[in-house]
């Protein structure tokens, strides 16, 4: 078992042993993991008459990044939400369960999930924008393992924990290149910035897997390789790491292996190249009337392009003969 340290390198650093980890492992939907740090199991979730998640059997592996992608409205955000506690399934009574790190995870709060190690990244609320960035950090260490601290006030030990933790906020500000905005208000931040930012305060709670709702969202072209860079080091020192993200160029460069959602459920997995290959992700995407780029600047190529007029060409030419025929 690999544990989180900064600083640290992971064996799982070296891109050949992701590989060959992986390597092994069936692309298809729900498909076993050598070593799996997340296990769900039939999670459901309705909104009125409509399924917004139904996920069957899904393994995340530890030490790696795993990229969760699909169409707008297939449910992505929901799943995030009802495996960190912030939602309840609907088949909560009939047969949900996920686990982390082997410790059943079912019906435990959102603080419970943090405390296990599995956090997320929030974006900035309004209230949040109007504390400053140290304030912010603080905040990152009292919600998500914040019970300990809490106690240790009233033990009257806060001071020296305060201080520890205070430590760790300015080592972290100081990596993700924030140091110097501590004392600036949130809300002044760039849009990158604040992603940093939100990075930054998730991992106060020493987390063992790091769960990012669309880090790239509203960063611009500089800090992208900047976020991108922070992601794979959490993962060379042994973080798990599972993200979703729209930007199908950001998930072909980081992404060890991908899980594709549409309509509630996981409809493939395996390594970029291969899940955006495959036609039922293709299908998924086309069918939800969604033009995203699928990141594969090779299917504009100008051999693309002949070879699709040629195919309309002699469609064409085969519907003409039927007519006249
Ligand atoms: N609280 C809610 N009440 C009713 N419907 C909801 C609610 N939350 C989500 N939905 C619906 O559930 C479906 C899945 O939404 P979700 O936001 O999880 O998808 P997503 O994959 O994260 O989409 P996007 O990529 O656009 O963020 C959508 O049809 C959405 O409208």
């Amino acid at each position: 078992m690999s544990e989180a340290t900064i600083g640290t390198p992971s064996k799982l650093a070296d891109p050949e042993a992701r590989r060959a980890l992986m390597s092994g492992v069936s692309p298809e939907a729900g498909s076993s993991k050598p070593d799996p740090i997340l296990e769900v199991d039939h999670i459901i979730r309705n909104f009125g008459g409509m399924t917004a998640v139904h996920v069957d059997h899904l393994e995340v592996q530890r030490g790696i990044i795993t990229a969760l992608i699909g169409p707008n409205g297939a449910g992505k955000t929901t799943f995030f939400n009802l495996i960190t506690g912030f939602d309840r399934p609907s088949s909560a009574k009939t047969g949900a369960h996920w686990s982390f790190e082997g410790k059943k995870l079912d019906k435990t709060s959102a603080s419970s999930v943090a405390l296990a190690g599995m956090v997320r990244t929030f974006q900035l609320t309004k209230s949040l924008n109007r504390m400053t960035v140290m304030d912010n950090m603080m905040l990152g260490a009292r919600g998500q393992r914040g019970e300990n601290l809490l106690t240790a006030m009233f033990k009257g030990t806060w001071g020296a924990q305060e201080k520890e933790v205070e430590k760790k906020a300015y080592e972290l500000l100081d990596r993700f290149k924030l140091y110097a905005k501590k004392d600036d208000y949130a809300g002044s931040l760039s849009g990158g910035q604040r992603k940093l930012l939100e990075m930054a305060r998730a991992l106060m709670s020493d987390p063992t897997m790091i769960m990012l709702d669309e880090p790239m969202a509203g960063v611009n072209p500089a800090l992208t390789q900047s976020l991108l860079s922070h992601i794979q080091t959490l993962r060379d020192e042994g973080m798990t790491v599972l993200f979703v993200e729209h930007d199908m160029h950001v998930v072909r460069h980081i992404s060890d292996w991908v899980v594709v959602m549409a309509e509630g459920r996981i409809v493939a997995e395996g390594p970029a190249d291969t899940v955006m290959s495959n036609p039922a992700v293709i299908d998924a995407y086309l069918g939800a009337h969604h033009d995203t780029d699928l990141g594969d600047d090779s299917l504009l190529s100008d051999e693309a392009l002949e070879e699709m007029a040629q195919e309309v060409a002699a469609e064409e030419a085969e519907r003409e003969a039927e007519e006249k025929s």
